[in-house]
């Protein structure tokens, strides 16, 4: 926890893949940092390659690029990637305050605090509650479109 000016400047840790960016990325991380009140700062943590094949799929985007893209996100203060097998490792390293848990993130969350203290990790977490509904609100959903649109080798020449 960073001290400015008497006031304690909130750390909000925000977590995801965020393969192939879409605006209910952005809503989430705007919301996770607004948790940490004014001055918070957001460090956002970027799933592993080995973790997304492990939980979801083949990733599109590698692991750098992702890490790349979350930067340049005006809420984002600091990003980084997490380990690839212990996920408590950068929750020490970066010791937050808040974790911020998205709307449709499977995490439960008294399960998580609970492993947080067995991990000895004194943080709060919290739910963002916003959802952004869109038709392509999710990466899953701009995969499928992609994969189901009708793009002929010719519509794709100046690619
Ligand atoms: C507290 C916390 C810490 C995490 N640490 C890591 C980590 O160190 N490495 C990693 O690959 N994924 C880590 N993750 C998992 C991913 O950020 C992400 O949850 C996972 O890829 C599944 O994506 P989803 O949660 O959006 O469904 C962590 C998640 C949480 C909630
Ligand atoms: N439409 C949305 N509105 C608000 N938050 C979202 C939205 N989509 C994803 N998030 C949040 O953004 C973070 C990163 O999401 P992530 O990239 O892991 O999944 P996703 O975009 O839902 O894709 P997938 O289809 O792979 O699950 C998570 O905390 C998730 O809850």
């Amino acid at each position: 926890m960073n001290i400015l000016y008497g006031a304690k400047m909130k750390t909000v840790m925000a977590t995801g893949t965020f393969d192939l960016l879409h605006p209910g990325h952005g809503l989430y991380l705007q919301k996770a940092k607004e948790l940490g009140g004014k001055d918070a700062k957001l460090v956002v943590v970027v799933a592993r390659d080995s973790t997304v094949r492990r939980k979801k799929r083949i990733p599109i985007i590698d692991e750098s690029q992702r890490l790349e893209m979350i930067k340049t996100l005006k809420p984002v203060d600091e990003a980084y990637l997490g380990h690839p097998t212990d996920m408590f490792k950068i929750v020490r390293d970066l010791g937050p305050d808040i974790i911020a848990i998205g709307s449709d993130q499977s995490y439960e969350i008294d399960h998580l605090k609970k492993d947080l203290e067995n991990q000895g990790i004194d943080c709060e977490v919290e739910r963002v509650s916003n959802y952004r509904r869109a038709n392509l609100d999710s990466t899953c959903k701009i995969i499928k479109k992609i994969k189901n649109s009708e793009f002929s080798e010719k519509s794709l020449k100046n690619c």
